[in-house]
């Protein structure tokens, strides 16, 4: 474990020099990892794990679409794909990958599994946090462990192709065993993170919902949307607007400021450019925050997690979320973006 200086505060991180794959296979050379759920978590994890060397098996529903998919990377029906329940009392450590809802409905049916010993594996600290509204309370004698890619699994997977990793945080709620350390470190480097930081469940809980519905999702549509519309409703055209809005920032200046920070970003564009955005980030910051204190209120007082609960539990959520999605699909701002995407030089 290293202590580093981020920004002035010392924090805990786990690195792959301190704790290298081979380190992690001899942790884990003894245990069976089922990965239960085959939907965006469990293909990436599952498949990292499997490519570097790690004993893996799926656990998914029959006769479903991923559980196709899952055959479709390779897994054998009977040998490394099983029915959730079965897949479950093979492993030693389960990798609990259901979307967060679905976690609920199924939890009764893995309880039985969790046997003395094992190790329950959660992506989020959703089921744990929020105990009281999901019913999620782990056996004494298992060990409770997170690891949370801080990204999308179809990123973990690109990430892990191309030699790189993603960054996840780890967090321990239960080490029943007092192996839970060892366990939670091999399964953050054998799924492919880049490095590891340490955080506690309802932590990595209320900052994930945070940054998915701020910065990461929502507040960027909005905020997009926002500039889109202005420039618009002032006589710009949509290829003018989404690329002054959208593509220059993808394309351009994210980039650069992923590479080496906002100052250097800033430092690469007009003085023109610099003087303006240093003028206008405190305006958009102030008019801002209030937005991103409420939403973390909500988050933390658990309306967030309820209404999440509540929408993604009904029979149909799958039809209404992709209703929505298409709706954002089918905006203005975004079929523009589909021709500007398409006249890429790289993508003709
Ligand atoms: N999506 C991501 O990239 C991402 C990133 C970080 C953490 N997480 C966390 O990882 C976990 C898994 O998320 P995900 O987005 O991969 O899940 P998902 O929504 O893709 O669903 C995963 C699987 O659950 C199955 N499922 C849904 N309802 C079911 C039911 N009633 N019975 C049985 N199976 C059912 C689906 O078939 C699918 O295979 C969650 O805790 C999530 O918060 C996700
Ligand atoms: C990929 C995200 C947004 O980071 C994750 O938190 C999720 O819920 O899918
Ligand atoms: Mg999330
Ligand atoms: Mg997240």
């Amino acid at each position: 474990m290293a202590v580093m200086n981020f920004g002035g505060v010392d924090e805990n991180v786990m690195t792959r020099d301190e704790f290298p794959l081979k380190k992690a296979k001899e942790v884990l050379k003894d245990e069976v990892i089922a990965i239960i759920g085959y939907g965006v978590q469990g293909p990436g994890q599952g498949l990292n794990l499997r490519d570097n060397g790690f004993n893996v098996i799926v656990g998914q529903r029959k006769d479903s679409k991923t559980w196709d998919k899952a055959i479709a990377d390779g897994w054998v029906p009977g040998e490394t794909l099983f029915e959730i329940e079965e897949a479950c009392q093979r492993a030693t450590i389960i990798q609990y990958l259901l979307s967060d809802a679905a976690q609920i409905a199924v939890w009764p049916r893995i309880k039985p599994y969790l046997t003395a010993g094992k190790a329950l594996y959660f992506s989020h600290g959703f089921g744990i946090t929020y105990k009281e509204r999901t019913g999620i309370v782990p056996p004494a004698d298992v060990d409770v462990i997170l690891v949370a890619p801080k990204g999308s699994g179809t990123s973990l997977r690109r990430m892990f192709l191309q030699g790189r990793g993603l960054n996840s945080s780890y967090a321990i709620f239960q080490d029943a065993t007092g192996k839970a350390k060892d366990r939670v470190i091999a399964l953050g480097i054998g799924v492919g993170s880049g490095y590891l930081f340490e955080t506690n469940f309802k932590k990595e809980v209320y900052s994930d919902l945070t940054g998915e519905r701020g910065t990461l999702m929502g507040a960027i549509q909005g905020l997009l949307l926002a500039q889109y519309e202005v420039l618009r409703e002032n006589g710009h055209t949509p290829s003018e607007a989404f690329n002054e809005t959208v593509e220059e920032l993808t394309q351009s200046l994210m980039p650069l400021f992923a590479e080496n920070g906002m100052d250097w970003m800033y430092a690469n564009c007009s003085t023109t450019a610099q003087r303006g955005a240093l003028d206008w980030m405190g305006p958009f910051h102030d008019a801002t925050k209030p937005v991103f204190a409420k939403l973390y209120s909500e988050v933390a007082c658990g309306n967030e997690a309820q209404r999440s609960i509540d929408t993604n539990s009904k029979p149909d959520y799958r039809e209404k979320l992709e209703e929505e999605l298409k709706a954002l699909r089918e905006s203005e701002m975004w079929r523009a973006g589909a021709v500007v995407r398409k006249l890429r030089p790289e993508n003709n």
